[in-house]
């Protein structure tokens, strides 16, 4: 199972303002939150677009080109993940008149700003302060995400250095300018592992606004049933085997069916769950499962969500 991406609507050499394709997002009426993915020039910003939503494998980034124009695609998995990413050139001008950036800005989910941690990072980080105050001011509900990118060349210890001191650094500069209210979310990622998939599985989930009243009706319907919760981490577990890591093993433990037993959860009567009602229950238990399956080993939510929809 994984996040079905339609077709990639054109890139725009244009200025997003003079291209009419831009000026209508929506799909029948509906318009899908958006998802920037920004940074500098080589950050790998267009590896994880293609990592994540088509499977490309990540050594087939080494041959990407440089994209010199904004590419936006959609991505829909069910009618509760759906959205739109924009990947953008390296370099854009905010300050070029024909970059209607309140345009961009205003319609906008999610910021995604790569930064290359195994390149100098002091030209990204005076760029993300660029940007996070510039979209801030024109809309202050966008997510902004920060991807701590390429981590795979760092030890443990550098990487948790890295992360420290580009925290430090970006809120300092926020606090400067007096902009100390603005929140940023650090991640560290790499498409050589699962990391990036958590991360970005992480960023689409704030951008459900039905997941806390899913989240509350699963949790009631899970209080009024019996049926055992690890056929569903089993099942989850066994579809997504390929992306099961020792670390995705540790968070599952709490999981283990001795422990499940011991939290009264019985096994499931197979005549019961025939009927009408268990199997709605069942399904509710698999939904919220997934869910908390998915956020602790960090698969993306379409995954789960997609299965049950
Ligand atoms: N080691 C490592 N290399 C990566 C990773 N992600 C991307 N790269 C490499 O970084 C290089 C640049 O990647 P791109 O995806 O083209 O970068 P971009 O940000 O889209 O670049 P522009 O289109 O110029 O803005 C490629 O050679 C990728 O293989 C990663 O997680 N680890």
């Amino acid at each position: 199972m994984h996040i079905n991406t339609e077709t990639p609507l054109p890139c725009s050499y244009l200025s997003p303002s003079s291209d009419p394709s831009v000026a209508d997002d929506s799909v029948n009426g509906v318009v899908k939150p958006r998802i920037l993915l920004m940074g500098l020039r080589r950050s790998g910003k267009s590896s994880i677009q293609k990592v994540v939503f088509h499977k490309m494998s990540p050594s087939e980034t080494l041959f990407l080109e440089s994209t010199n124009k904004i590419c936006r695609e959609d991505v829909s998995s069910s009618s509760f993940v759906s959205f739109q990413i924009w990947d953008f050139p390296g370099q854009i001008d905010f300050f070029d008149p024909t970059f209607d950036y309140e345009m961009i800005f205003r319609g906008t989910g999610a910021l995604i700003f790569v930064i290359d941690s195994q390149d100098d990072y002091v030209e990204a980080l005076s760029r993300l302060h660029l940007t996070v105050t510039r979209a801030y001011k024109v809309n202050p509900s966008i997510s902004f995400e920060v991807f701590i990118h390429k981590v795979d060349g760092l030890s443990d210890d550098h990487k948790i250095e890295k992360q420290r001191d580009i925290h430090k650094r970006t809120n300092n500069d926020l606090t400067d300018a007096g902009l100390e209210q603005i929140h940023l979310s650090f991640y560290l990622t790499s498409i050589y592992d699962h990391s990036i998939f958590e991360a970005f599985s992480k960023v689409v989930q704030k951008l459900i606004p039905q997941l806390p009243t899913l989240e509350n009706l699963l949790n009631i319907f899970i209080s009024v049933s019996n049926i055992v919760l690890w056929h569903a981490i089993r099942l989850i577990v066994s579809l997504n085997k390929q992306h099961v890591s020792t670390n995705t093993k540790k968070n599952c433990a709490p999981f283990s069916s001795m422990r499940l037993r011991n939290m009264g959860f019985t096994a499931p009567n197979h005549n019961k769950a025939k009927q009408r009602n268990d199997l709605y229950c069942y399904r509710a238990i698999l939904f919220k499962s997934g869910l908390s399956f998915t956020r602790c080993c960090g698969l993306p939510v379409g995954l789960i969500l997609g299965l049950f929809s």
